[in-house]
């Protein structure tokens, strides 16, 4: 019976993920973030993945047989009003995926590339779909990734009740910009509570 009703509750949380997802983009990123000293962050593992400057996507590639970019949608949309000052005012199309391992989500990313970039600097991020944006800032010994800033997101924030996702801990997140001639672009990733960061709650493949 309690397996029944498992299987129920996953089953609700699966249908009510994709149902918002096909509704709710772009699903905006309301937190704030500060430097990394500013935050103590629970346990040097978190951290460690927290503050990794290496491609995430080769990182969660490597705890999981079956990856994942999901593409929850790409197009121009309005920013935060701290996103327009990072950003330098430039009309940006958000870019927002789930990076899924073995069909869970793990990480939720939201990145804001400039229209004048995509259009006159890299053409190939127009046509990425499910392939990775990592893959291609990686590639190129000419993106240049700036420091982090990271945040603790609570357990009931409304980007996780919109991704429909229960967690019983708050997650974190970072951000990042990439630097590519006159151009920057902007990163934000939010660790889900399967991530493999979460070595202390049991997250995958910790
Ligand atoms: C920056 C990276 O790219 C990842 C891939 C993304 C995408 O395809 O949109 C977005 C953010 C990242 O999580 C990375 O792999 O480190």
């Amino acid at each position: 019976m309690s397996n029944h009703k498992g299987i129920m509750t996953s089953l609700s949380s699966y249908l009510q993920r994709i149902l918002n997802l096909s509704i709710h983009f772009p699903l905006m990123l309301d937190t704030r973030w500060v430097q990394p000293d500013d935050l103590s962050i629970p346990d040097f593992h978190l951290k460690n993945w927290l503050l990794d400057t290496g491609s995430l996507t080769e990182r969660l590639q490597s705890h999981c047989r079956q990856f994942r970019v999901q593409l929850l949608g790409q197009a121009v949309a309005p920013l935060s009003e701290d996103e327009q000052c990072q950003m330098t005012d430039m009309p940006c199309e958000v870019r927002e995926v789930l990076l899924c391992g073995e069909a869970q989500p793990w990480v939720f990313a939201r990145s804001l590339l400039p229209v004048t970039l995509i259009h006159q600097g890299m053409q190939e991020l127009a046509q990425l779909g499910e392939q990775s944006l990592g893959k291609v800032l990686f590639n190129r010994s000419d993106c240049v990734r700036e420091p982090f800033e990271i945040t603790r997101i609570p357990a009931d924030h409304a980007l996780l009740q919109t991704l429909g996702i229960d967690s019983t801990h708050d997650v974190w997140g970072r951000r990042s910009r990439f630097s590519y001639r006159h151009w920057h672009m902007m990163v934000a990733e939010i660790f889900l509570p399967g991530s493999p960061a979460y070595k202390q709650f049991g997250g995958a493949g910790a």
